[in-house]
Order: C-alpha cells, then sequence, then structure tokens
C-alpha cells in the first residue's frame, strides 16, 4: 500500500499519517507513526497514557504540526499548509468532540450547535433552524434554550457532537468523547455518534482507553512509544 517516495497518491485514503515524528521540548510524543483512515471508516486509536494518541489525533486534524513525516487529507498534504488554509480546513470539512464537550458557556444549547454554521457565515435563523432538526435526533427535545450550566455531562456531549456534525463535516475527530461519563451513558452518546456518522458517510478518529468505546469502531489501532499498529480487521458486518 506504500506508495512509490515522493508521491502525493493517496490510495483511496482520506486522512493519513507517514512517519509522523513529533516532540514536544525534550519529550518525544510521536516517533514515526503510521495511519491510514479509508473515507466513511470509523478507526478508535487505544494505547497507554502518554503513549501519543492525542498528539495523533491533533496532528491528523492539523491542529499540531509533525516535526517530520506528512500528514494527508484527501491526498493532500496537510502538515505544509499555512494556518490560515489548515485553519479553513478545519472549520470546512473537520467536526471534533472532545472529553468535556466544551460547550460556550454564555450560548444556549442550539446556539452552541448552530456554532459552526455561523463561522461558515450561514445566517443566523436557517442556522438555528438546522440545529435545532438535530436535538430530536439527539434524544435532545426540550433542550435547544438551556445553557451548558444546565445540562448533564451526556447531554452536553450529546449537544457537542451535534454541533461536531452540524456543518456535515468529511471527518469528525473525536478525543476521548465519553471520558467524562458512566460507562451507561458512555454507550448511549456512543450510539447516537456512531448513527449520525454512518447516516452521513462521516470518516470517524475516535481517541478513547475505553475497550467498549473502541468496539463502536470499525478497526482498532494501538499507538505505543509514539508508533501506531493497526489491530483488528474489520469486525463489522456492513
Ligand atoms: N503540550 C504538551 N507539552 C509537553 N508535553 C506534551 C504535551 N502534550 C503531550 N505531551 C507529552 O507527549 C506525550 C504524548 O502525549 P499524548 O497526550 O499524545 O498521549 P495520550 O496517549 O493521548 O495520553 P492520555 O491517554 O493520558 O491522554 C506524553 O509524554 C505527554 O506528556
Amino acid at each position: 500500500m506504500t506508495p512509490p517516495s515522493g508521491s502525493r497518491r493517496s490510495d483511496g485514503f482520506l486522512v493519513e499519517a507517514r512517519d509522523a515524528v513529533l516532540s514536544f521540548g525534550q519529550t518525544p510524543a510521536l516517533r514515526g507513526a503510521d495511519l491510514s483512515v479509508a473515507e466513511g471508516e470509523i478507526v478508535a486509536i487505544m494505547g497507554p497514557s502518554g503513549s501519543g494518541k492525542s498528539t495523533l489525533l491533533h496532528c491528523l486534524a492539523g491542529i499540531l504540526t509533525p516535526d517530520s513525516g506528512e500528514i494527508l487529507f484527501a491526498g493532500r498534504r496537510v502538515d505544509t499548509l499555512r494556518e490560515t488554509e489548515r485553519s479553513a480546513l478545519r472549520r470546512d470539512s473537520f467536526g471534533f468532540v472532545f472529553q468535556f464537550g466544551q460547550l460556550v458557556p454564555e450560548l444556549t444549547a442550539e446556539e452552541n450547535v448552530a456554532l459552526p454554521l455561523l463561522l461558515g457565515r450561514a445566517r443566523r435563523a436557517s442556522a438555528l433552524a438546522e440545529a435545532r432538526a438535530w436535538f430530536p435526533r439527539l434524544g435532545l427535545e426540550g433542550m435547544e434554550r438551556r445553557r451548558s450550566g444546565e445540562l448533564s455531562g451526556g447531554q452536553s456531549q450529546r449537544v457537542a457532537i451535534a454541533r461536531a456534525m452540524v456543518a456535515r463535516p468529511q471527518v469528525l475527530f473525536a478525543d476521548e468523547p465519553t471520558g467524562s461519563l458512566d460507562s451507561l451513558t458512555g454507550e448511549n452518546v456512543m450510539d447516537l455518534l456512531v448513527a449520525a456518522a454512518r447516516e452521513h458517510g462521516t470518516t470517524v478518529v475516535i481517541v478513547t482507553h475505553e475497550p467498549r468505546v473502541a468496539a463502536y469502531a470499525d478497526r482498532e489501532v494501538v499507538v505505543r512509544d509514539g508508533k501506531a499498529t493497526s489491530l483488528s480487521a474489520e469486525r463489522r458486518a456492513s
């Protein structure tokens, strides 16, 4: 599968890290990580604490730039883009869910969900209408006007999923999206996340230390000492 040296072919992969190396000062985080994610695939990144999972996700998502190696999105280099271009790529093509939802506390739930559309210059009324359509799908009816302080952890994460998905991203990056939830609530959140992703054909890269969360993925990748190894082939029937 490795293309000839210097080639920019992506072999049909949507998101790729090739021999990514990154250190934080003296601390090596990635030591030559390779990961290729196909379009529509749901991949879970597992591994011990401090092994480089979040760093790899942040590199794939264009948040961090590796010291060496390549990051590609749809066959195009991401790591060589200027920050303004990477920021536009993140806004237009990627959605993000983090461990603690990171909702804007001053905004209502529906305003939080509408944010990516408003940043993409949608009109406020249509952005809010589109945002509201996500609430029943995620079991959040009646929560539209609540602020984050009035939502449970599971509700906040579902609002965060709606916010990540509302602009129809090509890739959803999730870093421990259930890490702050009890296991039942976490499974409910994963059910909804995976259903929304499958419905829209969204590619998902999810960092988790929970095997029960990873079990939702098509494939598990283990990161150890800054290197990634694919663990299991496709496990889903469809
Ligand atoms: N901003 C930073 N500054 C300095 N060191 C960092 C920074 N971010 C990560 N590191 C270090 O890089 C290494 C990899 O960190 P990373 O967060 O990617 O690991 P992880 O596998 O996601 O860990 P965890 O499961 O605990 O979240 C660790 O040694 C960590 O201490």
